[in-house]
C-alpha cells in the first residue's frame, strides 16, 4: 500500500473507531445546546490553538454566513480571530488567559463555549472553560481519546478516539460539520 493509501485507511479508522464509540447522544445534546444559546440571544464562543483556531474561524463562518441554507446570521465568535486581543492580552498577561479574557468579554449565563483541543490539555483551552463554567454557560469539547484535563470542565465531551493529532482534527471536522447542518435546520425551521 503507498503512504497516502495508507494515511487514509488510517483516517478512515479512526471515523470508524468515532461511529462505534457512537457519540448520537453527546451530539444531540450539544445541538440543543447551540440552539437554545442562540435563539435566546445569547453567544456560541469557540476556541483552539493552531489547527483547531482555524477549526474555530471554520465553524464561525458557517454559522455567521450561512452553511447549507440561506438564513439570519447567528451570534457566533471564534476567539481566535482576533489578532489584537490575542497580542495585547498575551504579550501583557500571557498566552494562558487570551481565550478566557475573551470568555469573560462575551460570554453570558445560557451562552455555550465550544472547546477544540486535540490533547484535552492546553492551559489556554482550560482557563476558557473554567472561566465559562463560573458564568454558567455550557462547556462542550471536542477532543482526542480521553478529553484530556479538559474532560472534567466539560458538560459534553465530543471525543475521537485517537492520538494523533491530524487524525484527531479530521475526526472533529466530521463532528463539527454535522453540529453546523443540525443547528442550521433547527433554527431555520425554527
Ligand atoms: O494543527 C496542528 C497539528 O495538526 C497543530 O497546529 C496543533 O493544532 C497545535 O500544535 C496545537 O497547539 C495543539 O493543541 P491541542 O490540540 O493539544 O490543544
Amino acid at each position: 500500500m503507498s503512504d497516502l493509501n495508507d494515511y487514509l485507511v488510517r483516517s478512515a479508522a479512526a471515523i470508524s473507531a468515532t461511529v462505534e464509540r457512537d457519540l448520537t447522544s453527546e451530539m444531540e445534546r450539544a445541538a440543543s445546546a447551540v440552539v437554545s444559546a442562540l435563539s435566546s440571544g445569547k453567544a456560541l464562543l469557540i476556541c483552539g490553538n493552531g489547527g483547531s483556531a482555524s477549526d474555530a474561524i471554520h465553524i464561525a463562518g458557517e454559522l455567521v454566513g450561512r452553511f447549507l441554507k440561506e438564513r439570519k446570521a447567528y451570534n457566533v465568535i471564534a476567539l481566535p480571530a482576533n489578532a489584537a486581543v490575542l497580542t495585547a492580552w498575551g504579550n501583557d498577561y500571557g498566552f494562558d488567559t487570551v481565550f478566557s479574557r475573551q470568555v469573560e468579554a462575551h460570554g453570558a449565563a445560557g451562552g455555550v463555549l465550544l472547546a477544540i483541543s486535540t490533547s484535552g490539555n492546553s492551559p489556554s483551552i482550560l482557563a476558557a472553560a473554567e472561566q465559562a463554567r463560573m458564568m454558567d454557560m455550557t462547556v462542550i469539547s471536542l477532543t482526542g481519546d480521553t478529553g484530556g484535563k479538559l474532560k472534567p470542565l466539560s458538560d459534553i465531551l465530543l471525543n475521537v478516539p485517537s492520538t494523533s493529532t491530524p487524525i484527531i482534527q479530521q475526526g472533529h471536522l466530521c463532528l463539527y460539520h454535522y453540529l453546523c447542518e443540525v443547528v442550521e435546520a433547527r433554527l431555520s425551521n425554527g
